[in-house]
C-alpha cells in the first residue's frame, strides 16, 4: 500500500434497509475518508446509522449508491466477483471488534487468538504464538484464562488482540467500552489508539461514551443517517 492510499473512502454512501413503508435510510449520502495510522470516532444518536457505517465499511452490507474502498479496493467490484472474493477480503485485512469482546466461551485468551489466525488464512497456523500479541494489550498473563474468568476489560483486551491477528489494515470497533467503567474505558480506548498509531491501522470506531473521544484524532457525528465532522469535540 503506498502513503496516499486511505483505509476508507466512503463517497456519496446512502443505504436504504427495510421494505415497502418500514423503509429507512439508515445512510444518506455519506462521504468519510480515514487514513492510515487514524482513530476516527463516530457519535451519533441511536438509530443515527453508526452501525450500518461500520457494516459498510465492513462488506457485511451493500450501500444502495455510491462507493466504497477499503485499502485502495473498491468493495463494488470486488463483489461484482462474488461473495467469496469479499469474504475473502474481510478475513485477511479486515479487523473486527465488538461491545464486551464477543469471544468464544470455550477458548482461552491464546486460543482464541489461534482460532483467528487459522480462520484468517495466515501462514504457519501451528507455529503461530499469541504471546507477542497478548502482551501487547497487557494480556499474557492471562493466557490460559477463558472469558469467564477474565474481567469485562480483560475480556475487551483479548477481542482487540484477537482482531489484530491478521495485521489488518483497516479496525472497525463497535462500542468497545460499553461494558467497562470509566478507568476500563479510557485504558481500553488508548490501547486501541496506540496500536493504530505503532501499526499504521486506519480506526473506525463507534461510541456513545464521550469521555473517551479525547484519544481519537477526529470526530464525526451522525444524525439521521447524514455524517458531520465535529469540531473541537476534544
Ligand atoms: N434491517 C433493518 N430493517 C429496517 N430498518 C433497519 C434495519 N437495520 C437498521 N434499520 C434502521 O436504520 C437506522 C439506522 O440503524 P443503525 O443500527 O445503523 O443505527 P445506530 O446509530 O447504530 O443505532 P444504535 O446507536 O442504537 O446502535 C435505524 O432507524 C434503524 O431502525
Amino acid at each position: 500500500m503506498d502513503g496516499t492510499t486511505l483505509g476508507l473512502r466512503l463517497r456519496d454512501v446512502t443505504l436504504e434497509v427495510g421494505d415497502g413503508a418500514g423503509k429507512v435510510r439508515a445512510m444518506d449520502a455519506v462521504d468519510l475518508d480515514v487514513a492510515p495510522g487514524e482513530l476516527v470516532a463516530v457519535v451519533g444518536p441511536s438509530g443515527a446509522g453508526k452501525s450500518s457505517l461500520l457494516a459498510v465499511a465492513g462488506a457485511l452490507a451493500t450501500p444502495t449508491s455510491g462507493d466504497v474502498q477499503v485499502l485502495g479496493e473498491d468493495l463494488g467490484a470486488m463483489r461484482r466477483r462474488g461473495q467469496g472474493a469479499l469474504a475473502e477480503f474481510r478475513r485477511s485485512r479486515l479487523g473486527f471488534v465488538f461491545q464486551s469482546g464477543n469471544l468464544v466461551p470455550a477458548l482461552t485468551a491464546a486460543d482464541q487468538l489461534r482460532l483467528a489466525y487459522r480462520i484468517a488464512g495466515r501462514p504457519g497456523a501451528r507455529s503461530f504464538d499469541p504471546l507477542p500479541l497478548l502482551d501487547a494489550v497487557g494480556m499474557s498473563h492471562r493466557a490460559d484464562h477463558r472469558p469467564g474468568e477474565l474481567s469485562g476489560g480483560e475480556r475487551q483486551r483479548v477481542g482487540i488482540a484477537r482482531a489484530l491477528v491478521n495485521d489488518p489494515g483497516l479496525l472497525l470497533v463497535d462500542e468497545p467500552t460499553a461494558a467497562l467503567d470509566r478507568a476500563r474505558s479510557h485504558e481500553v480506548v488508548e490501547l486501541l489508539a496506540a496500536r493504530c498509531h505503532e501499526r499504521g491501522i486506519a480506526v473506525v470506531m463507534v461510541t456513545h461514551d464521550h469521555d473517551v473521544l479525547t484519544h481519537c484524532d477526529r470526530v464525526v457525528e451522525m444524525i439521521d443517517g447524514r455524517l458531520a465532522q465535529v469540531p473541537d469535540v476534544q
